[in-house]
Order: C-alpha cells, then structure tokens, then sequence
C-alpha cells in the first residue's frame, strides 16, 4: 500500500493526536493528517529525559506544528529503566503512559479519544523476527495491531502496510523535513542490528519477504483471536479461579491457552513456556480434585514479568471452591 492510500483508508474517531517524535513517519503522519482533517488534529510529543538531544527534538516539533498550524502538546517524562529492562522498553512504557496524561491533560483538546502512531511496514517486520528471535508464539508473532485499545484511548497504526522508504520519498517530494534520532544507529540496540545487518540480507535471499512476513503477522494476529475466543468460552465454562477439575478436562494445549491467557487478564502475568509446562505438570498429578487454582507471583520486578512462584492452592477445598 501507498502512503496516500494509507492515509485515505484511515478512518479515526474526531478530534485525532498524532504521537510526533520529529522523525520522519510521525512527522508525514502529522502532515497527512493535518491536511485532511483541518482543525481536528493536535500533536501529542513525548520529551525523554533520556538523550541529551530530547530539547533539540522538542524544539524541533514546535517549529514545525507552528507552520501547520497544530498545537503541540509536550509531556516531559524520565523514563528510568528498572533493573533487567532495557532503556527502549522503558522509553516505550512511558511514551504510551505519557500519551495517555496528554489526552486528558487540562488544555488538551476535548474528546481526544484517537491516537496515530507511525510505525510501518518495516517497523513490523523487524518486530517479527524479534518475537522470532525470542522464540515467541502466536502473540508475539503477530506483532503489532492496527489497532489497540489501551487506557480508555484507542492506539491506530495507519502506516502499518506503508514500506519506510515509500514514506521518505513522500516527505522528500514535499521537501518536508524530519530529525534522525542517533540512537536508531546504535548497534548495541537488536532492533537497529536486524535493521541495518538482517534486512538487507533477506532482501537478497527473498525480495517480496518485508511483504510476506507482514502477511504472516496478519495470519498469526487473525489465529490469536481464535484462541484468545477459545480461552474466553473455556473460562466461561471453567470459572474463575479455574476449577481444578475441569481444567483437567481439557486437552494439554487448551489448558496452556486458556491458563495464558486468565493468567494476562487477572495477574496482568506472561508465564514462559517452561513456567506453563512446569504447571500444567502439576496439574496432571495434582490430586486436590476440588480445588480451584490458586497462584502466587513473585514480587519487585518480577512481578511485573510474571513469575510464578505458587501454582495452586494446597489447602483443603473450601465449599465455595467445590
Ligand atoms: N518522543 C515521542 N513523542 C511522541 N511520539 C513518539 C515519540 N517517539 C515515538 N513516538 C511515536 O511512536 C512511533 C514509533 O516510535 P519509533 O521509536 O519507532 O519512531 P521514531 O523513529 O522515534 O520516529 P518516527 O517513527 O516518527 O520516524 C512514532 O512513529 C511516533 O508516532
């Protein structure tokens, strides 16, 4: 898809934010966007305490909404990484966490509910070979959504199918500029590696493959909503906290899903796949038949991973959990 498709087919929810960084995508997004719905649009700019260039970039985003016409909106963040997380993780939590202070910030625009983000096509193929490289399932393997609910704000991708250089050449027919962040040639980070080593490798080997492995997310994202419907009638039949029991019922891959998936929605924890074998194990041999399942998870920052350290309930089973 061509970048002015990809702006045709976007079809938010008005008032809109654009999330603009001052590189390149945000940047043609904003100006797209802008254009198209005058007056409806304001620009949402996150400044990470983390580089020593964020005031350079802040002022950047300034000059150029000043000459569209688009209020900016800065939020000043210092995203600090807790030990194990890396800088960008912690950059990514608390640029949407910042995202969302800006909607309902005093000032902001009312009725922003609407949020573009410019990832695109490339963008997506490099998260898929790091959910592949990280031995991710289906989830992963989907990588980004077009559209993601989060917060009370609805999270859009328009550009998602729109190739980077297809989005460069747009700006530099316009002779509209955009800053390059140093840090996306800092080969300590993965991402940048697969960009500027893997990609071009696999260009050789597959031309069409930045447009198959897209497809390929599509497929994963389409067969994750299967299963997550699956857990969901699964839970519903099983009750929650999960009967033991009935749990036991199902065959091993549909109680991995369906655990994986209560774990996500009541413990906001992601177990690896050694942590689900090892309780799925337990359950196999566990003989508190009338138990419902009960778990614990660790504390400090893996908690916010999700380990667990319980997997159920070894007390006698109350009448409730019967
Ligand atoms: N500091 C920021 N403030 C507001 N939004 C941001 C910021 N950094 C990134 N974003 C949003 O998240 C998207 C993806 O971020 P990513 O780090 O991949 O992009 P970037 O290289 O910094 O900028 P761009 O995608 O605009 O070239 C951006 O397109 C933009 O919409």
């Amino acid at each position: 898809m061509n970048f002015d498709e990809a702006i045709a087919a976007f079809e938010p929810a008005l008032p809109l934010a654009v999330a603009y960084s001052g590189g390149a995508d945000s940047t043609a997004l904003l100006v797209a966007c802008a254009a198209r719905w005058p007056g409806q649009v304001e620009a949402f700019h996150v400044h990470h305490g983390l580089q020593a260039a964020a005031d350079e970039f802040e002022r950047h985003c300034a000059a150029v909404c000043e000459r569209l016409g688009v209020t900016l909106r800065v939020h000043r963040v210092d995203a600090r990484h807790a030990p194990g997380e890396s800088p960008e993780d912690a950059a990514r939590r608390a640029r949407y966490a910042s995202l969302a202070t800006l909607a309902s910030a005093e000032g902001t625009r009312a009725g922003i509910q609407s949020i573009a983000l410019g990832q695109h096509a490339d963008d997506q193929v490099e998260t898929v070979l790091l959910a592949l490289s990280r031995g991710a399932g289906l989830a992963g393997l989907a990588a980004m959504p077009e559209i993601a609910q989060r917060d009370g704000l609805v999270f859009h991708r328009p550009l998602l199918s729109v190739p980077a250089e297809e989005i460069r050449a747009w700006l530099q027919a316009r002779d509209l500029p955009w800053i390059e962040d140093p840090s996306n040639a800092d080969a300590r980070f993965t991402r940048n590696r697969i960009r500027t080593e893997l990609l071009p490798a696999l260009d050789r080997a597959f031309p069409q493959f930045r447009s198959t492995f897209a497809r390929s997310a599509r497929h994963a994202a389409q067969a994750h909503g299967l299963l997550v419907e699956l857990a969901q009638q699964d839970l519903a039949a099983i009750g929650t906290p999960p009967a033991i029991a009935a749990l036991r019922q199902l065959s091993r891959a549909r109680q991995a899903n369906v655990l994986r998936h209560w774990l996500l929605q009541a413990h906001g924890c992601t177990p690896s796949t050694a942590q689900l074998d090892e309780l799925l194990d337990q359950l196999e041999t566990c003989t508190t038949r009338g138990h419902r399942l009960h778990i614990k998870i660790g504390t400090g920052f893996a908690e916010r991973r999700g380990v667990l350290l319980h997997w159920y309930n070894p007390s006698p089973p109350t009448e409730a959990s019967r």
